[in-house]
């Protein structure tokens, strides 16, 4: 639902130019644009990113929008900001601020060396993004570094540090497929392989452990190149991710990808002996918690 804004809050957009392409998300193809507003009669150019929604998608245009609606309705300075959508013609678009050095994985990846005070610097900012959402309720959904932007490298010979935007979930989980779903482990917590309608904060806390991870593991994906089948005994077998030497770190991700925390209801291992002879097998027996009976 859209917030009614007054028309005086409207910022009259001449046109939003479509520059070029910069490839493809998910779901979406992503441009840089510029756009052209006026306020106070002064004519200001903008340089802003364009998430087009792929024709294949088109049946979650809603949720497309749902998650520029998201982004649009709060403000943090950790949280993108998103100017608005449009649906000229065929295509569903949603207008974002350009941020300048794009997805934090592919940063990290490109072999940048940072350091572990930057990395923690970016990582106490996706808590405070994190926090406020909790505060007003709001889950994100999709949390991971391909979704942390990097506004600014910070320089430390500078002692600037490192600011970092998280982006909009895309399309809501409850709209993929299974298997999309699957291949969205270890980010996606496990309770919403079986209840992709029900998102609750404890998603999102999940997921902050997994994006720890790639953080402090310079941009490398957690499980990677593991097929679906790999991935989903990941969740069945209860297994945690590689843990870090630091011990602090390691026990900060797995507090938050923590099986018995969230709706997974309390799992325990017992001894399945039907001969009662004692040659049963450990089992891991998963007990909805009470309200879920
Ligand atoms: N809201 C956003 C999202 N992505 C960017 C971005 C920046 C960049 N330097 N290269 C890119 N390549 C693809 C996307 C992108 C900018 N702003």
């Amino acid at each position: 639902l859209y917030s009614k804004c007054r028309t005086s809050d409207v910022l009259f957009y001449l046109c939003v130019y479509k520059d070029e392409s910069l490839g493809q998300g998910s779901f979406s193809r992503i441009f840089r644009g510029t756009k052209m507003d006026i306020r106070d009669g002064e004519k200001r150019e903008t340089e802003v990113l364009l998430k087009e929604l792929d024709g294949l998608h088109k049946n979650c245009w809603e949720s497309f929008f749902e998650a520029a609606s998201l982004m649009s309705q709060i403000s943090h300075r950790h949280l993108l900001l998103v100017y608005g959508v449009s649906v000229f013609g065929a295509k569903n678009i949603m207008v974002q601020e350009f941020v300048k050095y794009g997805a934090l994985d592919l940063y990290l990846k490109r072999g940048r060396s940072v350091s572990v005070s930057w990395k923690l610097d970016v990582a106490k900012q996706l808590a405070s993004a994190l926090n406020f959402l909790e505060e007003k309720n709001i889950v994100h959904g999709n949390i991971c570094a391909k979704n942390l932007l990097l506004a600014r490298e910070g320089d430390p010979s500078q002692g600037s540090s490192p600011f970092i935007k998280l982006s909009d979930p895309g399309i809501n989980v409850a709209f993929l497929d299974k298997d999309v779903i699957l291949d969205r482990i270890p980010w996606v917590a496990p309770e919403v392989l079986e209840a992709p309608d029900n998102l609750t904060l404890e998603c999102d806390k999940w997921s902050f452990g997994a994006t720890l991870w790639e953080i402090f593991n310079n941009g490398n994906a957690p499980l990677r190149g593991w097929d679906l089948d790999r991935k989903r005994q990941f969740y069945e077998t209860f297994q945690q991710l590689p843990p870090s030497q630091w011990t602090e770190l390691a026990d900060l991700i797995s507090q938050c990808m923590d099986y018995q925390a969230g709706n997974f209801g309390s799992v325990e291992l017992c001894r399945y002996d039907p001969l009662g002879d004692n040659t049963g097998e450990l089992v891991a027996v998963k007990k909805l918690q009470p309200n879920k009976q």
